[in-house]
């Protein structure tokens, strides 16, 4: 199920983060560098104040000219800096964001179905996007922002010391007592910052759910109840949103008081000094203006805890995902000896295609639940159709999933046989080449065109390779008939074309890839009689004529009666293998499933 959620503390969180993306350190060095420039500018910038304070008050031209001199070098010299440093900030923001993105990605696709099927889309997408963002700023954002505060206040303390040691002094003194006072509000914070980032994925994942299914919402007038959800969802948003900010707001409010307060205790301490004739007015009135300098970076520090701590929620959204790729590395003790590639039409040997597949008493079960398949054994010959069957909820799906690689059995094995039929030789097995497809009962189609949908992502394929693949699963006519033809645009829905339409795209995206190993789930389900039969020759002559090795789940007879072995399923075990006809001659339940679905063709029929 879910990956366990590790404590993680704000600050691992954040090194966490930081090691995930440390090839970019480059850019750290870069910004740090630069913040020390800004730093060693404050101080030039607090001179020019204290110059221009005391000429004033002490009618000293020469301290105001050379202030005003100060000054406006300092505006410039930091405009220049910081256009430089908002370059590299974004620059840098937007490698490691694209990193985080990219890591999360690759965890979506080596995490096993099982534990993705957990997560609504919403939800996946704003981890990949605000979350990802968001937990990117507590390193380039708020890290850099820490190290320029900190440089700022050792280098304003070293000039103040220089002015006026003893008030400086008091002033950072009085000045701490605003971090102690916020880091009190920061658990609470993060709890806060928790909930909201849940309530805003609940959010997304109605939204989600609004934009793909319009067509429903208005046939079964949801237009008012979908609106009531999703404004159910907003006030928990903002609710959470409205704690995190009230909570912001008072250690905002925290660090208003102490910068009022410093003031006060430096106008008393240093009217003090000023009677003892210890200091002048002038530089009384300089160090107060100027004092922000000192005050502020200490503020901000505690200020930035704020942010960490919701830069760390968000990581922890992140890792929460990466950890589950990471631990279905451990988890399983089943195997699956696949070895994937991307091999492209017409380039595999006929004589390199594996021998078949050898499933060894494979058991699953769905995270806590029960065992869904118990000690299945079965070989999917080479260049034979197998077939799948059983009643609805019975493992058949599941079953293919696990030969497919896309999930782990609990116990048990799925090797891919060599060429001399035998899995006694495992390297061989397992660094074989096995060019195999997975074609699940619902087409995926993706934003593009259909042309697109059918390659796929193969590199090098013609115009007239993907033509001869929907010409074999029967889609050109259909394809033809679109305003566009093959140039015409699809959408997830589909867009413009049929159910049983996507469905061959779907298999001619299948076929252009000349697989070794093709699994098919319920491959004619949204077929009309004529495409169910063409499509069942068309999986018969790959398996007679290139060798591919079939395995189909399917309830349909007109399938299942041409398979070479039908592996029957009851209730997550094998009851009986054999081919159609001998199965029916057996007690094995069969002929009853078998003429449920008879009947059940009939009923559709009448
Ligand atoms: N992601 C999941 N998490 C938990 N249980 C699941 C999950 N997917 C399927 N199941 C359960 O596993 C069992 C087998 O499901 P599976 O989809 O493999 O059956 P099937 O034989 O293919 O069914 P059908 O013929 O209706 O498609 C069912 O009881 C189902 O409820």
């Amino acid at each position: 199920m879910f990956a366990d959620k590790k404590n993680y503390t704000t600050l691992g969180m954040l090194t966490r983060l930081w090691t995930l993306t440390g090839k970019y350190r480059m850019f750290i060095i870069l910004l740090l560098f630069a913040a020390c420039v800004v730093s060693l500018i404050e101080v030039g910038y607090l001179e020019s104040i204290r110059r221009l304070v005391k000429g004033a008050t002490e009618a000293q031209f020469s301290l105001l000219y050379s202030g005003l001199i100060i000054g406006v070098s300092i505006v410039v010299l930091r405009l220049i800096v910081t256009a430089f440093m908002t370059r590299v900030e974004t620059l840098f923001q937007q490698k490691t964001l694209l990193s985080v993105q990219s890591l999360l990605l690759s965890s979506f696709s080596n995490t096993e179905t099982r534990d993705l099927a957990h997560y609504h889309t919403g939800d996946l997408t704003s981890r990949v996007w605000t979350s990802a963002k968001e937990a990117q700023k507590g390193i380039n954002q708020h890290g850099i922002e820490l190290a320029k505060n900190i440089i700022q206040l050792i280098l304003a303390f070293a000039y103040f010391s220089w002015v006026n040691l003893p008030l400086s002094l008091a002033i950072i003194a009085f000045t701490l007592i605003y971090p102690l006072v916020t880091v009190g509000l920061g658990k609470r914070l993060q709890r806060q910052h928790d909930q909201l980032n849940a309530s805003a994925a609940s959010r997304d994942e109605i939204l989600t759910e609004i934009i793909q299914a319009p067509v429903e919402i208005r046939s079964y007038g949801l237009a008012g109840y979908v609106h009531h959800q999703f404004k159910g969802r907003m006030d928990q948003v903002f609710r959470y949103t409205m704690s995190v900010s009230v909570l912001q707001r008072l250690s905002e409010a925290a660090g208003r008081v102490s910068t009022y307060g410093g003031m006060i205790l430096i106008l008393y301490l240093g009217g003090m000094q000023v009677l003892n004739g210890h200091m002048d007015v002038g530089g009384l009135a300089a160090f107060l203006v100027a004092s922000s300098q000192l005050t502020r970076p200490i503020e901000s520090l505690s200020g930035l805890w704020n942010d960490f701590i919701g830069s760390a929620s968000h990581a922890s959204r992140i890792f929460e995902v990466l950890d589950l790729e990471r631990k279905n590395t451990v988890a399983n003790t089943g195997t699956n000896t696949y070895v994937r590639s991307d091999t492209h039409l017409g380039q595999l040997e006929k004589q390199s295609k594996p021998a078949g597949i050898n499933v060894q008493h494979v058991s699953y079960r769905y995270a806590e639940q029960e065992e869904v398949l118990t000690d299945i054994s079965f070989e999917a010959k080479k260049g034979k159709l197998t077939v799948i069957t059983g009643p609805s909820g019975c493992g058949k799906t599941t079953l293919l999933k696990l030969i497919a690689g896309l999930d782990t059995p609990v116990t048990g094995s799925i090797q891919v046989m060599n060429q001399k039929n035998s899995l006694k030789d495992m390297h061989e097995v397992q660094t074989a080449n096995v060019n195999q497809v997975y074609v699940p009962q619902q087409a995926f189609i993706f934003t593009g065109t259909v042309e697109e949908n059918i390659i796929f992502g193969q590199e090098e394929i013609s115009a007239d390779q993907v033509k001869v693949a929907a010409h074999m699963t029967y889609a050109h006519d259909a394809i033809m008939r679109q305003s566009l033809g093959y140039g015409t645009e699809l959408q997830p829905q589909g867009g413009t074309m049929s159910g049983g339409e996507l469905q061959r795209i779907s298999l001619a995206r299948a076929m252009l890839r000349n697989p070794d190993i093709l699994l098919l789930d319920e491959p004619t389900s949204s077929q009309d009689p004529w495409h169910e039969q063409r499509l069942n020759d068309l999986f018969a002559r790959i398996t007679a004529d290139e060798g591919t090795t079939v395995i189909a789940v399917t309830h349909r007879l007109s399938l299942i009666e041409r398979a070479d072995q039908v592996i029957y399923i009851q209730k997550g075990r094998v009851e009986d293998t054999g081919t159609h006809r001998e199965l029916l001659d057996r007690p094995n339940g069969y002929r009853s499933y078998i003429a449920e679905q008879d009947t059940g063709v009939e009923e559709q029929h009448e």
